[in-house]
């Protein structure tokens, strides 16, 4: 039995502090409980004594008061929702040239004295969090919109709550360490993640609060909490500009459904659960507003691992060219060319007789004053121009053949040198001529403007695609600049194919995406106005344009790891060119600590990214020990092999781990190891698929490329049949992998080499 732990001299008065603002909390709940109940009964008066057709008074008060139900809901929902722990921090602070010290507490909402306006719970977003989080004690500055605030920090305190009481309070002075952190990493993984507002570093701070009106590009190495800290500045975005802008207007783009999932417990907790959730493929899906026939996007990686593909170099070769920026230059070209067929070539007239509008006004509109719009919207604000044309000009046009027929009648009628019979026929000939004009207007302006439209070519995205891609003469007129006459043959053979089997693949998606936009525009509801990516390295650079482009921002939060860029053939291979070519207001940070994984993991994970062809600094892991990595040889026997898995896996749950995943290379690989372990163990598995959840209590088997992103407590990485070997792809599937445990690694293969384990340094693998 250790010493029972000194209690803190202030920890009474911190309970004492608790159970005031929970009953604060419980007053403004329960006030604000019957201001909506009040809020209510007005509601419905407004819309009782509502008269529709002049109602702007009740209307107006309707809408005021619905306003304010919903600031009131919102308000409960986030003082409900931290009422076990109202806040997690102290500050002691003393403003400079202020006699008095305030004192802060920072939980997930805020909460305000009503009747002094003293902030009882400081939002964690708000500008003087970050003496918290940035803070060392003694003197200290924040910034809170532009102007410096200098002062002096004489405490940081953290609070431990359980089951929403106080369990233990910590100072941090400069010699202890952070041990709310240690103790946090050292937890258990929930298969989902979870907020760090408590335990945000430094440089994670400065990422989350780097300026909101620029788009910012974060290479973070495995486990330093990109995607975290992506959902933490989204969070602060929403905050910061909660009058400007609604959480709906957000977007998150992840890898796929599984990790959607993944982070939709995190979501409701730093209050953005509204946002946009897509995978690149539905989102682009939903601007075209159709499902295409897309080629599974893992195939092309399997078939690079298996070795399948006859021409390795070419496929890779053109997935690469599909994604370029050279791709995007031929589309541009080819979108000047499609403007020009819909910009009309002759004048417009209104009956053969007069000229409404010259296709010199018309092509001014299109290609300089609509600029704006997508070309097809062009297309149709001409046409709307015409219409308006023929409406003020019928009139004229009718009054003038009126008049002229008129003053033809007169001049027939009192001419009293024609006879009778002469008089009759010019009379009856001006009286038909008229009507026959009046009837020809009045015809023409109904159908004239349509049917001048109607010669305009009208074509689907689909037909602009393949036209482009699969005929030839065009692609070459287009690609000659870049490619040579086999490439372009091979791509456009390629595409033939595709288009023959009527798919798609995902590379094509950026493409169509472009396309979409330039003709047709995206629906104003899709078209976020910040836009977070995570694991972006998989991403082309194609792909990254062509989002800025339809979504018209460049206010992206990127975020990805190099090391961990599987889809290198066709995703980011220098963050320099994204920043040059697509978003030069860029800023760009680098993470290289690790949150996740202990040293033990982390150093031989380390040894693995040596390996890569390209230079990235080692990843240094938060002081954080556990166990060194094992190596098992598997025995021969089928179920010998499942007794051992089965046995690690049972010490693992006795060892108080949560989440255990099981590795292989490829989804066969995972196949097989799952019918191994059906076969001849008790022990629950689920075989994971990408649009799965994952079952927290079983055993997960999964392959390399769906792990990323995800983590468990504890990784069992095995090789049956595929192993690692020292290819760019391997190397970095085997470095994801080894990168998903918090706490414990272990391989399994028939040589330590399956897994490259030859060039991990002597006394960094357990016996
Ligand atoms: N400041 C922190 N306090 C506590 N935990 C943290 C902190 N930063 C990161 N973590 C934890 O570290 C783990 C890794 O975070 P996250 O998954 O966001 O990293 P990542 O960079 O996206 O990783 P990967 O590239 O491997 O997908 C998570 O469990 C996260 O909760």
């Amino acid at each position: 039995m250790g010493e029972p732990k000194q209690k803190h001299p202030e920890f009474d008065q911190e309970v004492e502090r608790l159970i005031f603002t929970k009953k604060y909390m419980d007053i403004v709940i329960q006030a604000t409980e019957l201001d909506e109940e009040s809020f209510k009964s007005s509601f419905k008066e407004a819309l009782e004594g509502m008269d529709f057709k002049d109602s702007s008074f009740s209307y107006m008060s309707m809408l005021t008061n619905a306003n304010l139900l919903q600031r009131t809901n919102e308000e409960i929902r986030s003082l409900k929702k931290i009422y076990h722990k109202p806040y997690f921090a102290r500050v002691d602070y003393k403003r400079k040239g202020k006699d008095s010290e305030e004192i802060l507490y920072f939980g997930k909402a805020s909460l305000f004295d009503r009747e002094t306006q003293d902030p009882i719970i400081v939002d964690w977003r708000s500008p003087i969090a970050n003496l918290y989080y940035d803070g060392r004690l003694g003197e200290v500055e924040y910034e809170a919109e532009g102007e410096i605030y200098d002062g002096f920090l004489s405490l940081k305190r953290q609070f431990i709550m359980e089951d929403g009481e106080l369990a233990d309070i910590r100072d941090i002075d400069l010699t202890t360490t952070d041990e709310l952190l240690q103790e946090s990493l050292a937890g258990s993984s929930g298969n989902r993640l979870t907020d760090i507002v408590s335990t945000i570093q430094e440089e994670q701070n400065r990422i989350i609060r780097a300026d909101l009106n620029k788009p910012i590009i974060v290479q973070g190495a495995a486990g330093s909490g990109k995607t975290t800290i992506a959902l933490h500045r989204i969070s602060y975005f929403i905050y910061t500009y909660q009058d400007r802008f609604r959480p709906e207007q957000m977007m998150i783009l992840a890898p796929n459904n599984l990790f959607i999932d993944y982070i939709s417990e995190v979501l409701p907790e730093l209050g953005v659960d509204r946002i946009l959730q897509s995978t690149f493929i539905d989102f682009v899906q939903s601007c075209i507003g159709k499902k295409v026939k897309l080629r599974p996007p893992s195939e092309k990686l399997m078939g690079f691992i298996n070795h399948t593909y006859e021409d390795p170099e070419m496929v890779q070769w053109l997935s690469g060219f599909k994604g370029s920026l050279e791709f995007k230059r031929i589309i541009d070209s080819y979108l000047l060319d499609i403007l020009h067929t819909l910009i009309p070539k002759e004048d417009f007239y209104l009956t053969p007789k007069f000229k409404l509008y010259t296709a010199d006004k018309m092509e001014n509109l299109i290609r300089n004053e609509y600029t704006y719009l997508p070309y097809y919207r062009r297309v149709e604000k001409v046409k709307g121009v015409l219409k308006n044309y023929v409406r003020t000009e019928k009139k004229v046009l009718l009054e003038k053949v009126a008049k002229f027929y008129d003053q033809k009648l007169d001049k027939a009628l009192f001419n009293s040198k024609l006879d009778p019979a002469k008089r009759k026929s010019y009379v009856t000939k001006a009286m038909d001529k008229k009507d026959e004009m009046t009837n020809e207007i009045t015809r023409e302006s109904r159908t004239a403007v349509n049917a001048f439209i109607r010669k305009i070519p009208k074509h689907t995205l689909f037909h602009y695609f393949k036209e482009l891609v699969t005929n030839r003469e065009l692609f070459a007129k287009y690609a000659s600049d870049y490619l040579d006459d086999y490439q372009i043959k091979y791509f456009v053979d390629y595409q033939l194919k595709l288009h023959r089997q009527k798919q798609y693949e995902l590379e094509d998606l950026a493409a169509l995406l472009y396309l979409q936009h330039h003709l047709y525009g995206v629906d104003k509801d899709l078209r976020a106005k910040n836009v977070v990516i995570d694991e972006a390295q998989d991403y082309s650079y194609f792909q990254l344009a062509a989002l800025k482009s339809a979504l018209e921002t460049d206010m992206f939060t990127i975020v990805g790891d190099l090391a961990q860029g599987i889809h290198s053939y066709r995703g980011i291979q220098d963050w320099n060119k994204v920043i040059q070519e697509i978003f030069p207001r860029a800023s760009y940070t680098t993470l290289q600590k690790s949150y996740r994984t202990t040293v033990e993991i982390m150093e031989i994970a380390n040894d693995i990214l040596k390996l890569l062809p390209f230079e990235l600094p080692s990843v240094e892991p938060v002081v954080r020990h556990g166990s060194k990595p094992v190596y098992h040889n598997w025995p021969s026997a089928d179920g010998d092999k499942a007794a051992l898995l089965t046995s690690e896996i049972n010490d693992l749950y006795q060892d108080g781990r949560k989440t255990i995943a099981i590795i292989g290379k490829t989804e066969k690989e995972c196949q097989k190891l799952e019918k191994l372990l059906r076969k001849h163990s008790d022990v629950k598995v689920q075989l994971l698929g990408e649009n799965e959840e994952i079952n927290q209590k079983d055993v997960v088997i999964v392959h390399a490329q769906l792990a990323k992103g995800l983590e468990f407590d504890a990784v069992l990485l095995c090789a049956m049949e595929e192993v690692f070997t020292e290819v760019e792809i391997d190397l970095k599937l085997l470095y994801v992998a080894m990168t998903r445990p918090l706490h414990h690694l272990s391989f399994y293969g028939n040589d330590k080499n399956d897994f490259l384990l030859e060039h991990v340094a002597e006394g960094k693998l357990g016996e």
